[in-house]
């Protein structure tokens, strides 16, 4: 699915990310932990190529990234939904609408049955007309997890998160993403939370990715 062979990332001639080399399996889990400023969500971006590597080779669904033109990378985004960190809506459209965007984005009818059967997976089927600004934390987390898996995507790249989240409502995430990789989607988050982690542990072979100095390293089964 995404398969990285000695791949680097700089920023401004400034190696971020050095000599990764993975391979992310179709129907794995992934955490992606390191330190503030590791490069977390720099790597997340080079995974839904918002970021081309400054080095190595990068292949997303056996593509080469650098072989790709834009409207191949369109196509790419669909099949990979983000939970960005900072989950950013149309503060004056409702919920709903907000969730059905890709839809519409990607030129594709919205089945209202579907949408609802997606808020309801949720749990907010009683927040269809909500605006955003009127969600709780936890709700918006949940509405950026079904815009971000209304397209169907195969893989789920969720970037912190339960990062604001108490630990009941991020239980609560971590099931759905539990869920969603049950049903075969391939999910990687980024966190510093080990707890999430542990609890993750426990119902899914979760592997865990560190950023550390510049490299990735699979984690042991330790954590
Ligand atoms: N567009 C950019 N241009 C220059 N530097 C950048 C850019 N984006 C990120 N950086 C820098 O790259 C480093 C890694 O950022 P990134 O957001 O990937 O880290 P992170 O591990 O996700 O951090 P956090 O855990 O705090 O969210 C930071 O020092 C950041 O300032």
């Amino acid at each position: 699915m995404i398969e990285l062979r000695s791949v680097a990332m700089s920023y401004g001639g400034t190696e971020l990310l050095s000599d990764m080399t993975l391979k992310l399996m179709a129907g794995s889990f992934h955490f992606l932990t390191g330190p503030s400023g590791a490069g977390k969500t720099t790597f997340l971006k080079l995974c839904y190529a918002e970021l081309m590597p400054s080095g190595g080779q990068l292949n997303l669904f056996g593509q080469d990234v650098r072989d790709l033109g834009r409207d191949d990378i369109a196509m790419l985004r669909r099949r990979v939904g983000v939970v960005h960190q900072d989950c950013q809506f149309l503060d004056h459209l409702p919920l709903l609408e907000n969730v059905a965007l890709p839809l519409s984005v990607a030129g594709r009818a919205v089945d209202p049955q579907e949408l609802k059967d997606l808020l309801g997976w949720v749990g907010l089927a009683g927040q269809a007309r909500a605006l955003p600004p009127q969600l709780s934390g936890g709700e918006r987390q949940r509405a950026a997890l079904a815009r971000a898996v209304i397209l169907s995507p195969d893989i789920l790249l969720a970037d912190e998160p339960t990062g604001n989240l108490d630990w009941e409502m991020s239980l609560r995430l971590l099931t759905l993403l539990v869920e969603l990789n049950r049903m075969g989607k391939t999910v990687v988050i980024a966190t510093h939370d080990l707890n999430l982690i542990r609890a993750a542990k426990a119902q899914v072979p979760a592997r865990v990715l560190r950023i550390q100095n510049r490299r990735l390293h699979l984690a042991g089964a330790d954590l």
